[in-house]
This record gives C-alpha cells, structure tokens and sequence, in this order.
C-alpha cells in the first residue's frame, strides 16, 4: 500500500491503541445484523403523505411500539403513542391542551420518557453504541445515555435515575428531550432511504420534499424522468424547461416555480395574454369543470403558451438527432393548418381546441421573437435560482440512472430490451450502446450537460430531453410520448404510448436473471426494484413479480392516479430477516393522524425471508469496512509492528 497514503492515515491513528480499538470496533459492526433499507418511489411532490410514510417507517414504528408495550397499553394508547412519535411538536400540544393541572402533566411526562428510552433501546439493539449516540438528540446525549444504560441491578441508582427526569422536566425540557428521542426513534427504524425516482411534478410540493431528503441521514436517490425533466431545464435545455413549466400549469402548481423558485412568470403571462383565449384542453386540470377564476384564465392561457413553445422546440432536436429516432413526432409539420387536421401514423385525425396563433403555417417550429425572449428569460432565471441550484445539485449528488446496493437493482422505469428480451441497442453519434453500457452513457451525458450549463443545445444538453421521453430512456421506456395527441385529438387510440417490451417481458424470471447479471448481481440473490409504472391493485395486478425477482413500488402516491391504482402508494423494507412489501391506504391528513390516532392502514407481503439472518458483513457497507480494515492492518504492520 502507498506509504504516502499510510502516513496520512497515521496522522488520525497516531498510536498502536487507536488503531486496535478501530479495527475491533469495525469488525464487531461486520457481525451486527444488516441495517433496514426503506425504498419509495413516485412522490410526485406528495410532501404530505411521503412524510407520513417516512415518519412511520412504513408502519415499522408501530410495529416496535406494539412489540414491546402490547401487554401494557391498550389500542388506542398504542397509537397515540406512535402519533406522538411521528408528530411530537404537534401531539405534545394536543395532549398538553388536554391536562388541566401540571401534576397529571408531571406524570405524564414521566412515563413517555420511560417509554420513549424503552422504545429507543429496543430500536437501537442491533447498532452500536456510536450509531445511537450520533442519533441522539446533542444537547441531550449525556441524560439519554445514563437513562439508557442503567445498570440498577441493587437498586442504588434509583433515586439517581429518578432525579434524573425530575429535574428535566422541573427545568422545563420535558418536550425537547420527548420530541428529540421521537426523532431519534424514526432514524433507527429506517437505517437507510432509496427513493427510486420521481420527486418532482403533478404534486404540490416537491420542493419540501427535497429539504427532507437534504436533512435526512441517509439517502439514495434514483433519477425518475421527472427528475431529470428538472435537472435538464436547470442543465440548459429549454425543452426540458418548456415542459416543466407546461406541467406545472396543468396541475395548477405555478407556485412552485414563481413563488418557491422564484422564477418570474411575468413574461411569460404578457405573451399569453396577447396570443391566447380561453381553451378547455388547457384549463388546470383539477379545475377543469368548475367556472374559471381570472388566475386559473390566466394559468390556462399560460398553458398554452408554453405547450406551444416546447412542441416548437423539440422540432430542431429531433432534426439534428437523427439516431434519436423521433422524426414521426415532428408533428408541427403534420398539421393541416386550413382544415385544421393532422396525418400521423397514415390516419387523418380532426383537431380539437387548437391554439395555434403563432405559428407560421410555412414554418411552423420558427419561435416568434417574443417567444424567443420568454424562453431565454425563464433559463435566466431558472439557471439563478439559488433554490432551484441547491435542489438540482442534491439531486446530482445523491442520485444517478440506476444504482447497485445490496445484490439489488434499482431503476426507476426499465431496462430497454427487444421482446426477445435481448438489450436494446441505441446509436449516439458513432457509437453503439446497449444495456448497462447504454446506461452508463446516458449518465455521463446527463453529468456533463449539468457542469456545463452554459451550453443549451450541445448533444448532451439534448440528451437530458431523450431521457425524459426517449424510446430507449431508461426513465421512460415508451415509444412516445403523445403530448400532442392528449392536447389536440378527441381519438383516444392516438393517446395509447406503446411501452417497451420490458414492461410485460418482466413477469418473465428468465429476463429478470439476465438483467441482473447484465449489471454483474447474482441472480440468485438479487431483485429489480422498479417505480414509474402504477400497478393497478384494482385490476388485480400484482407489485411482485417474476417469483420476486421483480418488485415494481409504484403504487401512486399520486393523488392524480390513486383512482387508477385503488390504493395509495407502495413502500419496500428490506432488513436482516428478508424483504416485505408495504400496500398504503390513502393517506387523509396530518390532523387525522393526531386526532384520530388512525394510521394509514398498511397490508404487509414478505417478499422474501432469508434463512439466516442478514450481516452488516454481507452488505454494501460491509464492503467498505472490510476495505477499511485491511488499510488499518496494513497501517499497523508499516508503523507500528517493527
Ligand atoms: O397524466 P398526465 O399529466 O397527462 O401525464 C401523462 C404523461 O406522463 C407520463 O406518464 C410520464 O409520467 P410518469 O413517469 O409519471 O409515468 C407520460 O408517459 C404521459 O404522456
Ligand atoms: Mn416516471
């Protein structure tokens, strides 16, 4: 090993003692039962209901609270203990407005801290000591620590102990130290997060969302085609931009971007005003039946404006993008401007609520100069958002195209394949790329377009479209997508977008395995977790397939598509016994949670059991320390064994 390297190390490991303590330390870590990985995916800006899951631990928290207290607490105390442990700030006000003198209060207090240190050293035995001293609450360390670890054996501490969370709570800390160890409890239950793609749009809230995950202490993200949709905006590709604002009008969400990015939509109204009428294709869509209001008048003209200016940009790409394969989707091209109908496919179709009053029939992609503006003011802006940047940049640290943990694959849409369920090849440029390669590729182009955002239509600025609606994105995964169609065409059959085969091909074990060992995972062990495809409980379809060697978790926490799906949304746990899956009712509220002390009720399927329980040895991060121990061998016999 490098002796420069070892002289570095040894200036953090100055003596033989330290040394010895670390390697024993990491070795016993080895031996400890392998952390809980919680997977969720298709967030869609659904803060509300991903915080519940999150605080829940899908369901793991009640779990444990049943676990230890079932002989002592009734049903209802049960829950409202989990309720304070997911909401402490908000339970600890509605319980204390409920006490009318401070000595039931006192007493109360008393026993939740008891019960919150039992909970706490039961969530806490499969780590070691240092794990749960980092998730304790720091102003509180010490206390917790000497409450946690009593040894009252002859009973001469008792009054020790006793003293102990008197004096907290006559020192009013009471509910600092109750809502500190509840948060202490929610980060043992869940020992790491993967968030298997699609945060952003449809969804109010994306933004508070990711100032979770940014807080949250330990995390993976795997790219939805959403996510890039945003990334590829704030990277400098104005299509991705056009598209996410168009998105945002939709779903009536404009606020994310004027209000939360501070991105001004100023110029963008101007132009709307002048060029756009009322349209009910574009009318925010939960308000479509409904009388307009003057904003959401204005939100549909919005609409419109920005619809027109992505198809009008996605024109020159597909140009210039021979190998992207897309020229049946210049479709601006197909219209017949006089009879205001379109030839696609081979069929003439009628066109519906058009809004075409900038396009120049001759030419029909050319921006209007005022068009031009707009788009090149929201990049400005979108590109100076120092939110938006703090966002983006987590999601490029944190996340990537697909990821390898743990024997596992996870991928938020597909791995595009032929329906003999051979790899996909895709042409950039001179080369060709198929499977993990074509993958790898894409990944690349995404990072350089995100370095370089200066550049607004190089390949790679370009590419951040393709993986958004490309035929062999991985994010997406479909021949096209119909925009237009939806828009413009009363005919349904046109909306259809034909899925890759792997969408039905993964029922299949076979192509399950030689995707797995695509990526070099043992196929025997390994899994395919999946997001971006809603599975439609209400048809009977079924989220484990392929004899679990595929799990696809999308179960909607999309409001908009709960009434496809039938429920609200799936969740993963994989822990040291095996892997269950998580069905979510629909998440009501916040407040329901409190008052009620209902949960969302959560139906549990094993996955899969393993015969001998999970060693962190045998994990991702038992990989790592392994690497470690050998340094801190090769460091002890270089300094301090001669
Ligand atoms: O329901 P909407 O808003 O019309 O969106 C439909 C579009 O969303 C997509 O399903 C992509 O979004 P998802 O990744 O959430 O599936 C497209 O395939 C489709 O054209
Ligand atoms: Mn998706």
């Amino acid at each position: 090993m490098n002796t420069k390297f070892l002289d570095l190390l040894a200036q953090k490991f100055d003596c033989e003692e330290k040394v010895v303590t670390e390697i024993i330390n990491l070795e016993a870590i080895l031996n400890l039962p392998k952390g809980t990985e919680h997977f969720v995916s298709d967030l869609h800006g659904e803060y509300q209901a991903f915080q519940h899951v999150l605080r829940n631990g899908s369901g793991k928290v009640k779990e444990k609270i049943r676990d230890i207290f079932k002989t002592e607490l009734s049903e209802t105390e049960i829950n409202d203990f989990a309720a304070l442990v997911y909401y402490p700030e908000d339970k600890l006000k509605l319980i204390k407005s409920n006490f009318d003198n401070k000595e039931e209060l006192n007493i109360w207090y008393k026993e939740k801290m008891e019960q919150m240190i039992q909970l706490i050293s039961y969530a806490s035995s499969k780590y070691t000591r240092s794990k749960l001293r980092k998730a304790l609450p720091t102003q509180f360390v010490y206390v917790v620590e000497e409450l946690l670890y009593k040894t009252d054996e002859y009973t001469n501490k008792k009054p020790y102990y006793q003293k102990i969370t008197q004096e907290i709570i006559s020192l009013g800390q009471a509910d600092k130290l109750i809502t500190g160890l509840a948060y202490t409890t929610q980060q043992l239950v869940v020992d790491h997060l993967h968030v298997v793609g699609d945060i952003y749009d449809r969804g109010p809230e994306p933004d508070k969302i990711m100032d979770t995950l940014i807080n949250y202490h330990s995390v993976d993200i795997q790219w939805g085609n959403h996510d890039v949709l945003w990334i590829g905006a704030f990277a400098g590709s104005k299509v991705c931009l056009a598209n996410i604002i168009r998105i945002c009008a939709r779903y009536d969400n404009l606020d994310i971007i004027e209000d939360v990015y501070g991105i001004n939509l100023r110029p963008l109204l101007n132009l709307a005003e002048k060029y756009y009428e009322d349209n009910p294709a574009f009318r925010p869509k939960i308000h479509s039946s409904k009388p307009l209001t003057e904003e959401q008048s204005q939100i549909t003209k919005i609409h419109q404006a920005i619809a027109i200016i992505q198809f009008k940009l996605e024109s020159p790409i597909i140009k210039r993008r021979p190998y992207f394969n897309m020229s049946e989707r210049l479709l601006l091209e197909k219209v017949d401007y006089e009879k205001n109908e379109i030839t696609i496919y081979g069929n003439t179709y009628p066109l519906e609520n058009t809004c075409f009053a900038t396009i120049n029939p001759d030419q029909p992609d050319q921006l209007l100069k005022e068009e031009e503006q707009v788009i090149n003011k929201l990049l400005f802006s979108v590109q100076n958002s120092e939110k938006l940047a703090r966002h983006m940049k987590f999601l490029m640290k944190k996340g990537s195209l697909y990821l390898k943990y743990n024997g596992n694959l996870l991928i938020h849409g597909c791995m595009p394949i032929d329906n003999q369920g051979n790899m996909e090849q895709m042409q950039i440029e001179d080369q060709t790329y198929a499977g993990r390669n074509l993958l790898d590729v894409f990944e690349q182009y995404l990072r350089y377009a995100f370095s370089h955002r200066e550049k607004t239509d190089d390949l790679a600025t370009d590419m951040a479209w393709y993986l958004w609606t490309g035929e062999y994105s991985s994010l997406f995964g479909k021949r096209a997508m119909t925009t237009f169609e939806r828009y413009f065409i009363n005919d349904k059959t046109t909306h259809k977008e034909k899925k890759n085969p792997y969408y039905y091909l993964r029922e299949n074990e076979e192509t399950c395995r030689k995707i797995l060992e695509e990526f070099d995972l043992d196929p025997d062990q390994g899994h395919i977790i999946n997001g971006h495809t809603p599975v439609k409980e209400i048809d009977g379809e079924n989220p484990i397939k392929a004899d679990a060697k595929m799990i696809v978790i999308d179960g909607g926490f999309s409001k908009a598509y709960q009434s496809t799906t039938g429920i609200a949304g799936y969740t993963l746990l994989y822990n040291s016994y095996g892997m269950q899956l998580v069905a979510h009712q629909q998440f009501k509220s916040k407040e329901d949670v409190l008052l009620n002390g209902t949960d969302v009720l959560s139906v549990k399927r094993v996955v899969d059991k393993e015969l001998e329980r999970k060693k962190v040895l045998e994990t991702n991060v038992g990989k790592e320390l392994l690497e470690e121990i050998d340094m801190l061998k090769s460091l002890m016999e270089y300094r301090y064994m001669n």
